[in-house]
């Protein structure tokens, strides 16, 4: 390379760096939930490039969480064992042998692919299920889903403890009820109610879509409460949009400053979200 590209490249690099400066100030320390989807979950290279910028963020000061799904790979599961599933409202209908088949793809399978990935970028990620140190305690939602659980007691010491020792907690959204259930959490009802029991500063939803669609079919960067719910109302907010609009409204309720649902299969999604002015897909805050 010619020394005048070396210096046009240095230059485009340094004016970038002072760009995101006031950025990564704003978020030293903050905490930051990720829900990574199973639709969002790509190739082996999008999976490094997420576990690269989950594990800067974390070299820049930020304490990132990684919640996950892992649908498509469930489905896949009780597809080979033949077993028939259903979506209600977003939320699968779970009975005893789905329940197994959702704990070992979650968290056997789809926790330690993205445990490993952090690690091999050279970060610490320690993978959990909401059953670990009584994280996400829950209750079952509604007696038509069967093993489907809704959080209802949040103990979240144990996340804390890993911030503190430069750790990134990796979590399958399953819980236990109070007489031994497990219950099948809808993943991003888990990253919400993480989210809120963290008081975090930012929860991003991560999907396979460039933000919530509004009337007009475009994405809207901005989004208030009332108007979530106008869109669901009239049907423009559908299918799996529904549980990631309802966890944004309950986590600003929680106490999460900001949500995000945003395209996660877009290069750097996390830290552009983070780290520039104009940031990516769809922001909700509180009215
Ligand atoms: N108003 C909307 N804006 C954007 N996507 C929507 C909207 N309504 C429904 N959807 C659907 O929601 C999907 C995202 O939900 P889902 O497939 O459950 O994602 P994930 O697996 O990432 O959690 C989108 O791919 C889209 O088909
Ligand atoms: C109750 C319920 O529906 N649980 C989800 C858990 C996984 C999930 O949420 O995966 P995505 O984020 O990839 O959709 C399920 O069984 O599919």
């Amino acid at each position: 390379m010619k020394k005048q590209d070396m210096n046009r490249d240095w230059i485009a690099t340094a004016r970038t760096l002072s760009q995101a400066l006031p950025y990564l100030q704003r978020y030293t320390g903050a905490i930051v939930v990720i829900k990574l989807g199973g639709h969002a979950m790509g190739s082996d290279e999008a999976m490094d490039d997420f576990a690269r910028d989950v594990v800067l963020m974390r070299q820049v000061g930020v304490n990132p969480v990684v919640v996950h799904g892992g649908g498509p790979m469930i489905n896949a599961m009780l597809d080979k064992l033949d077993i028939q599933s259903e979506f209600v409202n977003g939320k699968r209908v779970t009975d005893a042998a789905t329940v197994e088949v959702v704990e070992m793809v979650l968290s056997g399978v789809v926790n330690k692919r993205i445990v490993q990935a952090i690690n091999r970028q050279g970060g610490k990620a320690v993978g959990l299920s909401g059953k670990d140190a009584n994280l996400m305690v829950c209750e079952q939602t509604n007696p038509d889903l069967g093993f489907v659980g809704t959080p209802s007691e949040m103990n979240p010491d144990v996340l804390h403890d890993l911030f503190a020792n430069d750790t990134i907690p990796v979590i399958a959204p399953l819980g236990a009820g109070k007489d031994g259930e497990t219950f099948n959490v809808n993943g991003d009802n888990a990253a919400g109610a993480i989210a809120a029991a963290l008081k975090a500063d930012r929860l991003l939803l991560l999907t396979d879509v460039a933000g919530v669609k509004g009337t007009s079919g475009d994405v809207m960067t901005e989004l208030k409460a009332q108007q979530i719910r106008d869109l669901t109302a009239s049907g423009v907010i559908a299918g799996g949009m529904i549980p990631k609009t309802e966890t944004a409204l309950n986590a600003i309720d929680g106490g999460v400053r900001a949500v995000v649902i945003l395209d996660g299969r877009a290069p750097n999604a996390c830290l552009l979200e983070l780290f520039t002015e104009h940031g990516a897909g769809s922001l909700i805050r509180a009215d």
